[in-house]
């Protein structure tokens, strides 16, 4: 069976990209490219980390109008990523122009509340109530506006994955329970996640940032069989 396990491969330097992704390539199901990355290399740069033979993740997080949106999905396509990022707080409309844009073969999922966020922050971004219920909402809307899953911390996923069954549930912010937090607020393990229904774990810094990647991802993974 296909590893869970997507490593977050978040650094701006593409020898360094490469070396981490050949390194750990034995122990995930897959590469995870985000805004740190793209802005450095761009397409190119993914085509030259699918050579990888791992499927990719691109984490961009699209948010912005519905036209806007479609356009840059459509203009992705080619990259053929297998998950691709939107924000659910865009709206029902964004989030359908987004799934209609992207083939068939790629999965539009929702970021419905970061993980760098908590309760305390919720206020200061103008959500009243608590992170379950915010998260509960943008699935909701995530699901009714067709998109494949969505975005959310270890913490909801059973919830989320309760009320839709079917849904595709990325979860990142996992940490094994000796490793630093850094930004992250709502962390749990990646076999807590597991178990509570993520279809996809993201771990960055807890192996990119290991001493030797490859025997952290080899050591997250054994965790998860
Ligand atoms: O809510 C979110 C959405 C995306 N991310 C991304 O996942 C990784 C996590 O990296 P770590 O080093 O394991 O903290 C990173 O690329 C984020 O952009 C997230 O953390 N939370």
């Amino acid at each position: 069976m296909t590893s869970p396990l997507f490593v977050a491969v978040d650094t701006p330097d593409l020898d360094r990209a490469r070396a981490l992704a050949d390194a750990v390539a034995p122990h995930v199901g897959g590469l995870k490219l985000g805004l740190e990355f793209f802005s450095a290399h761009g397409a190119p740069g993914i085509r030259a980390m699918a050579d990888v033979g791992l499927p990719i993740f691109l984490d961009l997080k699209l948010h912005d109008i519905p036209n806007t949106v479609g356009k840059a999905v459509a203009a992705l396509a080619p990259l053929s990523p297998a998950i691709l990022t939107v924000h659910a707080a865009g709206g029902r409309a964004m989030l359908a122009a987004a799934r209609a844009a992207a083939p068939a073969s790629t999965r539009i999922v929702a970021v419905t509340l970061l993980t760098s966020l908590d309760a305390d922050d919720l206020p200061t971004i103008g959500v009243a109530g608590d992170a379950a219920g915010q998260v509960g909402r943008l699935a909701e809307l995530s699901r009714q506006a067709g998109v494949d899953g969505i975005v959310c911390s270890g913490a909801e996923v059973a919830a989320a994955r309760a009320a839709w069954p079917d849904g595709y549930f990325v979860v990142p912010g996992l940490r094994p329970a000796d490793a630093a937090l850094g930004d992250q607020k709502r962390a749990v393990t990646p076999r807590a996640a597991l178990d509570a229904g993520a279809s996809v774990l993201v771990v960055g810094r807890p192996i990119t940032d290991a001493s030797d990647p490859a025997d952290a991802a080899r050591a997250i993974a054994a965790t998860l069989g």
